[in-house]
């Protein structure tokens, strides 16, 4: 990959600088990794970026740096500093703070033109969220369930609008056990995060469903494997970090790369009216059957209600 010269490029085209002009983004866990690489090009392309993050301190330090890069870059207008960049606090581990943040966000913004749910946390050791999930389950499907949910009403008065979904190949190896889905009777990390990203896929047809006939359309995609932050849950003795260093560098996408598909479902015009599909590469995927079942899709979402809280 390193030298097929093919690394770091954009997407074919780019994306003119116009594309997302007067829309209003919002990425989750836009601090670090894909989201921030997702936030840069989006803002390059004149859209104004709310950054969801956790650690304020760290997302204003990101933002900083995205301010100068899209000033360097002289990709845009003089409004680069005020208003096109914004921080807010979201913690996807507290469904106080995901209320918050929404209770804030509606008072503020007039509009939403695309919600990009990109946060996520990889094989953590064995801990809780605020509300007692487990927490891969917890940040990766229930705070994002929550979010959507509580958001849709805005999406659907800024219709034509978008609802973007990361979620991973890594899909393949869960499932959803509705009998532990804290999984407290028994731990297994790659599980665990394999069944947050299936439940990401699930969560993205049965939206995609409810949606049908509104103009919010939602797609759900996988990056590849990207270098990021998100192996900071792995353990590598000292000596073989070199050697792992050395195999992301060759073998790992950018992030640049591996945010392609985010800023492809949420600018493109080739997916105006697309919902309810996967993508990797900024191309249709075909899904497992069990990505596919309905019958299960609609009772995670119902039991998802009952989880954060939702009352019908
Ligand atoms: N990297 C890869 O190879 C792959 C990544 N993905 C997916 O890509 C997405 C982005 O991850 P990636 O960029 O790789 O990893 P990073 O760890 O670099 O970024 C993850 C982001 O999520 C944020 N986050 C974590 N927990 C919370 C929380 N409780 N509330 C709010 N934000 C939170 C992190 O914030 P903070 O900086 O404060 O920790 C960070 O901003 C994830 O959904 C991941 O599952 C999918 C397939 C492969
Ligand atoms: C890059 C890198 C690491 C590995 C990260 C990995 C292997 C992340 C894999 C993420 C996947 C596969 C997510 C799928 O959804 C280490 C071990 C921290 C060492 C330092 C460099």
């Amino acid at each position: 990959r390193r030298f097929s010269g093919l690394r770091g490029q954009r997407r074919q085209g780019g994306g003119d600088p116009g594309l997302m002009h007067g829309k209003t983004v919002l990425i989750t866990g836009a601090n670090s990794g894909l989201g921030r690489a997702t936030a840069a090009e989006l803002l390059r392309l004149g859209a104004r970026v709310i950054m969801g993050c956790r650690d304020r301190a760290r997302a204003e330090e990101a933002a900083g740096q995205l301010r100068q890069e899209l000033c360097q870059a002289g990709d845009s207008g003089p409004d680069a500093t005020d208003g096109q960049l914004v921080v807010k606090e979201l913690d996807l581990a507290s469904l106080r703070s995901v209320r918050a943040f929404c209770q804030e966000l509606l008072q503020e913004e007039p509009r939403l033109d695309v919600l990009i749910n990109n946060a996520g946390v990889f094989q953590c050791p064995y801990t809780k969220t605020e509300d007692g999930f487990e927490m891969q389950f917890g940040v990766n499907h229930l705070g994002h369930f929550l979010l959507t949910n509580l958001l849709l009403g805005l999406l659907k008065s800024s219709a034509p609008s978008r609802i973007v979904v990361v979620s991973s190949k890594l899909y393949k190896y869960g499932d959803i056990n509705f009998e532990d889905l804290n999984s407290e009777q028994s731990y297994n990390k790659s599980f665990c995060y394999s069944r947050s990203k299936l439940a990401n896929i699930l969560f993205t047809r049965e939206l995609a469903r409810r949606l049908e006939g509104t103009n919010v359309t939602v797609n759900v995609l996988h990056p590849g494997i990207v270098q990021t932050n998100l192996g900071r849950h792995i353990h590598i003795p000292l000596l073989a970090r070199p050697l792992f260093n050395l195999v992301s560098w060759a073998f790992f996408k950018t992030p640049l790369e591996g945010a392609q598909t985010s800023i492809y479902l949420a600018s493109s015009p080739d997916v105006e009216g697309v919902s309810g599909r996967y993508f990797g590469d900024c191309k249709e995927e075909e899904l497992l059957p069990k990505a596919m079942d309905e019958s299960v899709a609609r009772k995670l979402w119902d039991i998802s209600e009952v989880m954060v809280g939702i009352l019908k």
